[in-house]
């Protein structure tokens, strides 16, 4: 079998490697088809400074050990494992040879959906967090920012079928986004699996 093409960037303090191919595009468009359908997608309400908005994006949480999630004052409750999402999780375990418990599915519909500055820091998820991203759909910028030197950036497009493994001081050191776009664009999938103690 080819190689898995991996990506190391070139980002001082982090660690993140990226695997343009980690899918096929037939697989990947299978994937991102079933998911779309038999996903319980819900959309949450935001609270910042005091006014409530609605989420700009719909989400989903599954795990294995029942452990809620919080972030952003939302705490999500865990759906147990699909089984197409089980064997998306042991391909990932594989290539990652990282063990997670728990994924964050996110669907933005449009461009207009996004996901904010952050870094994943919650307590839960422990010192130097391994964060593996599947991308599904449409293809989406991805931006990271660093969190003491404003000026360092990197941003990147997450391609159908990619895989985006953060790891190390990632989430110490860098915030990252997916900013709103005004072009036509259609829905894409982004499954996050983690590790929530
Ligand atoms: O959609 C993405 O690629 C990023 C998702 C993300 O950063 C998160 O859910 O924490
Ligand atoms: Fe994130």
């Amino acid at each position: 079998m080819a190689q898995l093409e991996s990506i190391v960037l070139d980002l001082p303090q982090a660690e993140v490697v990226y695997f343009p191919n980690f899918y096929d595009l037939e697989t990947a468009n299978s994937i991102f088809n079933r998911l779309k359908t038999e996903t319980p997608w819900q959309q949450d309400k935001i609270t910042v400074f005091g006014k409530t908005y609605d989420q700009p994006r719909l989400t989903a949480l599954y795990g294995n050990n029942g452990k809620s999630y919080t972030y952003s004052n939302i705490t999500m409750q865990p759906h147990p494992f699909s089984a197409l999402l089980k064997k998306i999780k042991t391909k990932t375990e594989e290539t990652t040879k990282t063990s997670f418990t728990t994924c964050l599915l996110n669907l933005y519909r449009f461009g207009k959906d996004s996901n904010g500055w952050h870094a994943d820091n919650e307590k839960e998820l422990g010192t130097n967090p391994i964060i593996a991203s599947l991308s599904f759909g449409a293809p989406r910028a991805f931006h990271f920012k660093n969190k003491e030197n404003k000026h360092l950036k990197h941003k990147m497009i997450l391609e159908n079928g990619s895989l985006l493994l953060m790891k190390g001081t990632t989430q110490h050191h860098w915030l990252h986004q997916i900013p709103k776009t005004a072009k036509p664009i259609g829905p894409r999938i982004n499954l996050t699996f983690r590790t929530i103690r």
